[in-house]
């Protein structure tokens, strides 16, 4: 058994792929916030690919990792532990599987131990690029309105002491403070990266951090929306979080001692807006598709995979799934992710520039059908309150507007209102976990004297639930949820087409 480090690289198996470059060489030029299984997958590793190109002039692009949230200390100390590497497996859907060291991350700073060391890496020249992965949550953006109106304790936290001096402690205090003193030097300021699941992430950013500087300094908010930029992104590839299964999957195929290892499947793709305040990495060389408009990829991706996997994680759960692949490769409920996807996805959906819709959507199944990637119906669910309004709302309110077909879609709400009230079919505890939950449990509550109750709680489905057409779909939905079951209640929508 090898121990991952830099010492180590040239010990490791020979299937295990390891940095095809001299790490001591290279600088940084990427903070990145928010440094979790997905980033390790993705971001982490195209950057990775791009210090493998021949040349020296990319090694000024290695990564800085930053952690803000107490938990981020265990990446502190797993990183920390072997010289920041770590060994990305991917798998495909017909389980080839492959092993690679990814070396990008070249140095990691959890904030809480040394905030101003934070704010000096961010807010130092040599920064020209900040991307984030903090969950569709880290922005404080109302999905319904658009407002920025942040609830979480640290963003809160530095909009009263930033301007009375305080270090920063949120991803979006700490770039708003650095962008300052690029500002107050004459310096030439950042990019904004998002990489996040949001529809127009590099607008939620924008938005996030223009609304907060405005709050702390307006000046320095017409600043930033002058001259530094926020580019779109649609990224892809499903990245369960790791489990000791997977720790002891690589140490025993492969040898390696790896702390915190990242599986994820072999699928990768990263649409992204060719706009950057101070340069960028050749992305375009390790995989990248960089475009003017990232729109019509990002709509496709969340409306068909993200939205797909919320349709299929609350009735599944209901019916005692526990496994994406176990309900995706169920006949039945594949029929139903499959009409799902066409009859009521696809018609919001504006063609997509070198994309053959059908071809994605017979991949997704596929991808979703991999049972080695093990990813949980669980996992999807987090936090459904912020991914409802951000996935599948858009696609109910278009179809509302054009007269299209809903019913999926509402089965698909009738059952989150169920699972928040936490009974599956079988009578077992299920365990919601929102951060929204007393509301959402508050108002699920109301159901029973007033049917569509849940509909009405405005901070999810805005003016939407009060139309007429949903919150009949969504009563009569429900009322079968409750009298026959998800599986069955699925079956009625299947069989009517
Ligand atoms: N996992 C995937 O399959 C996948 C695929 C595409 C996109 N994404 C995007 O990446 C995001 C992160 O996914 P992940 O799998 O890496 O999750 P993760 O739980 O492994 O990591 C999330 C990271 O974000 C940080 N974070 C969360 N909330 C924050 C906040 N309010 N402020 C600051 N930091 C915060 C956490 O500390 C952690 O470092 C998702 O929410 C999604 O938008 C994930
Ligand atoms: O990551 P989230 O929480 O936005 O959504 C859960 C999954 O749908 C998501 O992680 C997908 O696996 C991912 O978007 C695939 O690229």
């Amino acid at each position: 058994m090898t121990q991952l480090s830099d010492a180590t690289l040239t010990d490791l198996d020979e299937r295990v792929a390891v940095p095809a470059y001299d790490r001591s060489a290279i600088r940084p030029g990427i903070v990145h916030f928010g440094v979790g299984a997905f980033h390790r997958a993705h971001g982490a590793m195209f950057v990775d690919r791009v210090l493998g190109l021949p040349g020296d002039e990319h090694a000024s692009w290695g990564l800085v990792g930053v952690g803000t949230l107490p938990g981020d200390a265990a990446m502190r100390d797993a990183l920390g532990a072997q010289d920041r590497l770590y060994t990305l497996v991917t798998t495909s859907p017909d389980g080839e599987v492959d092993a690679r060291v990814v070396g990008s991350i070249v140095e990691y700073l959890f904030a809480p131990d040394d905030p101003g060391a934070v704010l000096a890496r961010v807010g130092d020249p040599s920064t020209r690029i900040v991307s984030l992965t903090i969950t569709e949550g880290g922005y404080g953006v109302n999905d319904a309105t658009g407002a920025f109106e942040p609830s979480d304790g640290a963003t809160l936290a530095d909009l009263d002491g930033l301007p009375a001096g305080a270090l920063p402690q949120s991803p979006l205090g700490f770039i708003t403070a650095a962008l300052r003193a690029r500002r107050d030097a004459g310096a030439v300021p950042f990019t904004v990266m998002s990489c996040d699941n949001i529809q127009g992430n590099g607008h939620v950013a924008r938005t996030a951090i223009l609304a907060f500087a405005e709050r702390i300094d307006p000046a320095l908010a017409a600043w930033i929306g002058a001259e530094v930029r926020f580019p779109n992104s649609m990224v892809d590839r499903i990245t369960p979080a790791t489990t000791d299964e997977q720790r002891a999957f690589v140490s025993e195929r492969f040898g390696i001692d790896d702390r915190w290892p990242v599986l994820s499947e072999s699928f990768e793709q990263w649409v992204l807006e060719d706009d950057f305040s101070d340069g960028r990495p050749p992305y375009e060389r390790v995989g990248v598709q960089l475009v003017e408009d990232v729109e019509p990829y990002e709509l496709m991706k969340l409306r068909l995979l993200n939205a797909s996997h919320q349709a299929m994680s609350y009735l599944g759960l209901l019916a005692g799934e526990t496994y994406v692949h176990d309900v995706c490769r169920d006949e039945l409920f594949s029929r139903f992710l499959l009409g799902y996807m066409h009859e009521e996805a696809r018609p919001t959906l504006a063609p997509v520039p070198g994309i053959d819709i059908d071809a994605y959507c017979a991949e997704l199944m596929r991808r979703f059908g991999s049972v080695a990637i093990k990813d949980t119906l669980a996992r999807q669910i987090v936090d459904g309150s912020e991914r409802i309004p951000k996935f599948l709302l858009p696609v109910v309110r278009e179809q509302l507007r054009t007269g299209g077909g809903i019913a999926r879609s509402a089965l698909v709400l009738a059952a989150w209102s169920r699972f928040i009230e936490g009974v599956g079919d079988d009578g077992r505890e299920l365990a919601p976990v929102d951060r929204r939950l007393a509301e959402l449990q508050a108002a699920v509550a109301q159901e029973a004297e007033r049917p569509g109750a849940f509909l009405d709680l405005e901070v999810v489905f805005g003016d939407l639930g009060s139309d007429a057409r949903l919150r009949e779909a969504f009563i009569a939905a429900r009322a079968r949820l409750a009298a026959v079951g998800a599986r069955v209640a699925v079956e009625e929508v299947v069989a009517a087409g």
